[in-house]
């Protein structure tokens, strides 16, 4: 027989053993009859075919499993089933699950993101708006987010810009002067130099500063232009926000200390959160440990989606879960209140670090940009017309439409 033929005859052996193997893992891990139940998988892709995952718990209750692939992946429907998981029973849904194209974005290295601040923080100055590299920088994050099957081709780009960015910083490096987080960076890589086991490595680096720049700013951006449709869609809510604007800042710049004095504005930013739904997934977590929930057992490792859709979007908890409706935040008298299903930043130990921060941002942002413009559908287009549907992607932003600015006098 020629070798060419041993090989191929070798090559099918050999993959249907890992076929075999995978679903014996998958078999092993969850075919115990208390493991939640969930739609028959089709062969090789498994469930990977439901694009709706709030389906699913309509059928099997708010605990179910789905195979995505091979891996068997528990989702967590509703805002009292992702509460008692996430904050709960915190502990044990706090890993975070090796999802393949994550584990490359961050080298493995991932974990070690610990900072909640970006630009700023990372670098203790600002770039330029025309900086030819900082917006390359922009639009090659907007891009690795969007087009997440391309990414790798940018990401090497990424970090020969992050390179020579903190080259620089680190020519002028003073331990008694730390600018930023990336100078307190390099001085514990300094000092721990000749620890071959130092998490101050240069892999770890690259991994804090891209899932820093990712995490922090396509989500902020992505709320800010949902915030900016829907306002140009409901002029009415549009304009008692420039009231309020008028009445409590006048032209002085927005600050913080402002939005309690705002609680219209204060509403409508919640209410573009929790509509906008921008992570609908969540990120995926994991299990430390054997876990029980709702007379389910889920074994130490299995993959958990807590689905954020479901909450900021259950009918038991919002009076109008599919409209715009700012009202969800506000009291008879107008008073802003504070919603525990508002979780668009997730909640336990994996919520998002960048919520204070992101928070800061949309109030900021937004309140500046009614003061200065009023937003109106481009010429031809009527406001009642702008489609809602999201764009498909990782972070789920609204599809592009035309929008008109002008000037407030
Ligand atoms: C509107 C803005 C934002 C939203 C809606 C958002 C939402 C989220 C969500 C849902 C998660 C996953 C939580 C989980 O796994 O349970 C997350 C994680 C994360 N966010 Fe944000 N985020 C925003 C802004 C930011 C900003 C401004 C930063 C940084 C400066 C940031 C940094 C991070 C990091 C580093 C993680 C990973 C945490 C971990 O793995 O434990 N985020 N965010």
């Amino acid at each position: 027989m020629e070798w060419t033929v041993l090989t191929g005859i070798f090559l099918v052996l050999a993959l249907t053993l890992v076929f075999i193997m995978n679903i014996k893992s998958v078999w092993n891990c969850c075919n115990r009859g208390d493991f939640p139940p969930g739609p028959r998988p089709l062969p090789v892709i498994g469930n990977l075919h439901i694009m709706d995952l709030k389906r699913p718990s309509q059928t099997y209750g708010p605990v179910f499993s789905i195979q995505m692939g091979f891996t068997k992946t528990v989702v967590l429907s509703g805002y009292e089933m992702v509460k008692e998981a996430l904050v709960n029973q915190a502990d044990a849904f706090a890993e975070r699950a090796e999802v393949p194209a994550f584990e490359e974005l961050s080298r493995g290295n991932g974990d070690f993101t610990v900072a909640n601040v970006i630009v700023s923080i990372l670098l203790g100055e600002r770039f330029s708006y025309t900086d030819p590299q900082f917006t390359r920088l922009l639009h090659l994050i907007n891009e690795t987010i969007k087009l997440y099957s391309q990414y790798l081709f940018l990401l090497d780009e990424l970090y020969a810009f992050t390179q020579v960015a903190f080259t620089k910083h680190l020519k002028t490096l003073d331990r008694n002067d730390q600018r930023s987080l990336i100078d307190a960076f390099f001085i514990r890589q300094q000092e721990e130099k000749s620890d071959t086991k130092s998490y101050f490595n240069n892999d770890n680096f690259k991994s804090l500063i891209s899932n820093l720049f990712s995490a922090g700013m396509d989500t902020t951006s992505t709320t800010l232009c949902w915030g900016i449709l829907l306002m140009t869609k409901y002029p009415k809510i549009q304009q008692k926000v420039q009231e309020e604007i008028e009445k409590v800042l006048g032209s002085n710049p927005p600050r913080m200390e402002y939005r309690s004095k705002m609680p219209y504005t204060d509403a409508v930013i919640h209410e573009i959160q929790r509509f906008a739904n921008i992570l609908p997934m969540n990120l995926p977590h994991a299990t430390t440990m054997d876990v029980t929930l709702k007379g389910y057992f889920i074994p130490k490792g299995t993959y958990i989606i807590p689905l954020l859709a479901s909450v900021l979007q259950d009918k038991s908890e919002w009076e109008k879960p599919d409209a715009f409706y700012p009202e969800h935040f506000l009291d008879a008298e107008g008073k802003f209140v504070k919603k525990e299903a508002f979780m668009p930043f997730s909640a336990g130990r994996r919520r998002c670090v960048g919520e204070t921060l992101a928070k800061m941002e949309l109030f900021l942002f937004f309140t500046s940009l009614l003061q200065r413009f009023s937003l109106h559908s481009a010429p031809g287009v009527s406001s009642s017309d702008l489609d809602l549907t999201p764009e498909v992607g990782l972070t789920s932003g609204p599809l592009p439409h035309k929008i008109c600015m002008a000037a407030r006098a």
